[in-house]
């Protein structure tokens, strides 16, 4: 099949590279000029593990093609995915100015009938929204061509994206135009084989899915954040208690880990669009609100312990910030909590150690920029001299440190863990102050 997908960032690119690996003829589309010509030398402008490696070949094998000229795509191709941002607007809502502009140039470049699937994650309604739009621009070029709008929301994950994508456990199909059913089930065949996994539906519960799941697992961590706030206050561990309750199988054990709150460039704008949503038709979503004050309030919990510890001027101290990306696997710093923590203890007086596997650059040049924080090679760097050790982002070479260089490079021996990694009674036993989430 002949693929357009329009938008090369982390869905457009994954999307693109895993059909272009089952075969299909692909075009992946960007109005960064700097970014296609880098990803045609290879270079992939995020960190994703397996991602390079599937671009390259697929690339190099001529199936997977990148390009800034959006009709030549088009005119190749007899779908075309949306994956642009959507980003959180001034007034919450998500912001579709990507989105409507795409389908602007949809409608004035296409030459033949046309699938246009919406893989952005968008609200009820802007399926019928690009739907009208394109044929506004067909209507004004007096061309009356086919044109199917389907939504077809992502559920990848960063830092398992290429996994998630080709493994799905569910992909959402909403359209009621049977050939386009029909195609769809062809294009999904090699990911779905053997398994009943695409879900068809109208296209606007296929929208409304996509928010529905990630406010259900964005509650499913404020819950937990609460309950280990409560933890604290009546001193049980949240971690047994997390491990009780996901026994119960109408629970589970997944999305159940507390810590200093969740970030990422889909839950945060996510919950809030939703709620917005809501407020435009006369609902008040108190649910989700509370999921996000609560979230919002948990970024704030590390600095707000190692205050009731050290006290509130932290002049003189240093902290060692252990992970920067707002999860492991990733270099993506949007709406990381470490940006919050880091900002709170230079205002507090602080002096600021950072290291993180993948996301320094990004740190350096964008969501760091204009703070004054020092830059480390390595975890241990980052450790010399500090008065303690605060993990943020749980990345894997963080989980079994040695313990005992730590603390000949530590001033205090004192650690606060914002992802639970560490067993209490270990580093206590081992000369530790060690403070983590609801313990
Ligand atoms: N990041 C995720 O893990 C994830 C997962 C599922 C769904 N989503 C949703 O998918 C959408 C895309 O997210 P993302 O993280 O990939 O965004 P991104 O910011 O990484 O990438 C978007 C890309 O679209 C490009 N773009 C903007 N306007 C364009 C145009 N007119 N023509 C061609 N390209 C254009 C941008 O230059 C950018 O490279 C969002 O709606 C997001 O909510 C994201
Ligand atoms: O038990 C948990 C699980 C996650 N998190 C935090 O939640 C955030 C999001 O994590 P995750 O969901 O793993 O990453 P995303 O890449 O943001 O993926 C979410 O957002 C995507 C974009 O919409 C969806 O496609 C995915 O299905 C959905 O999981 C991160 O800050 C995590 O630290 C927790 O605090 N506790």
């Amino acid at each position: 099949m002949n693929i357009t997908i329009i938008g090369s960032g982390y869905v457009g690119l994954v999307t693109g590279a895993c059909f272009s690996e089952m075969g299909n003829e692909v075009y992946c589309v960007d109005v960064i000029d700097e970014k296609i010509e880098s990803l045609k030398q290879g270079i992939i402008p995020i960190y994703e593990p397996g991602l390079e490696e599937l671009v390259k070949t697929n690339y190099q094998n001529g199936n997977l093609h990148f390009t800034t000229n959006l009709k030549e795509a088009l005119d190749n191709s007899e779908i075309c995915f949306i994956a642009v941002g959507t980003p959180m607007g001034e007034d919450g809502s998500a912001d579709l100015q990507y989105v409507e502009a795409v389908a602007c140039e949809i409608g004035e470049s296409i030459t033949h009938d046309m699938i246009v699937v919406d893989k952005s994650t968008v609200p009820v309604g802007t399926a019928d929204k690009v739907d009208k739009i394109i044929n506004e621009e067909l209507k004004k070029r007096g061309e009356d061509y086919k044109v199917v709008v389907v939504s077809n929301p992502e559920f990848l994950k960063e830092g398992t994206a290429v996994m998630d994508f080709m493994r799905p456990e569910r992909v959402i199909v909403g359209t009621d135009d049977a050939d386009t059913i029909e195609y769809m089930k062809n294009l999904y065949e090699p990911f779905t084989k053997n398994h009943e996994r695409m879900i068809l539906m109208d296209v606007h519960s296929a929208e409304m899915t996509k928010y529905a799941s990630n406010s259900m697992l964005a509650n499913r961590i404020s819950f937990m954040n609460e309950i280990a706030n409560i933890c604290d206050e009546v001193g049980a561990d949240v971690d047994q208690v997390r491990k009780g309750m996901g026994s119960d199988s109408r629970i589970g054990h997944s999305f159940l880990y507390p810590g200093c709150g969740y970030g990422g460039s889909c839950f945060p704008k996510d919950v809030t669009a939703l709620i917005k949503t809501a407020t435009d038709h006369g609902y008040d979503a108190k649910l989700l609100k509370s999921v996000e004050a609560v979230n919002n309030e948990q970024k704030y919990y590390l600095v707000n312990k190692i205050k009731n510890i050290l006290g509130d001027d932290l002049s003189g101290k240093t902290f060692a910030i252990w992970g920067l990306a707002f999860k492991p696997e990733t270099d993506d710093m949007r709406e990381a909590s470490s940006i919050i923590i880091i900002r709170e203890l230079l205002n507090a007086g602080a002096k600021v150690n950072v290291y993180d596997p993948k996301a320094m650059t990004s740190a350096r040049e964008f969501y760091l920029k204009d703070m004054d924080i020092n830059y480390c090679d390595n975890k241990y760097e980052a450790l010399d001299g500090a008065d303690a050790m605060v993990l943020v982002t749980e990345w894997k070479e963080f989980r079994s440190p040695n313990f005992n260089y730590m603390k000949e490079l530590l001033n205090n021996n004192l650690i606060f863990d914002g992802r639970n990694q560490y067993n209490t009674n270990f580093l206590e036993k081992n000369g530790f102050e060690y403070h983590a989430v609801g313990k």
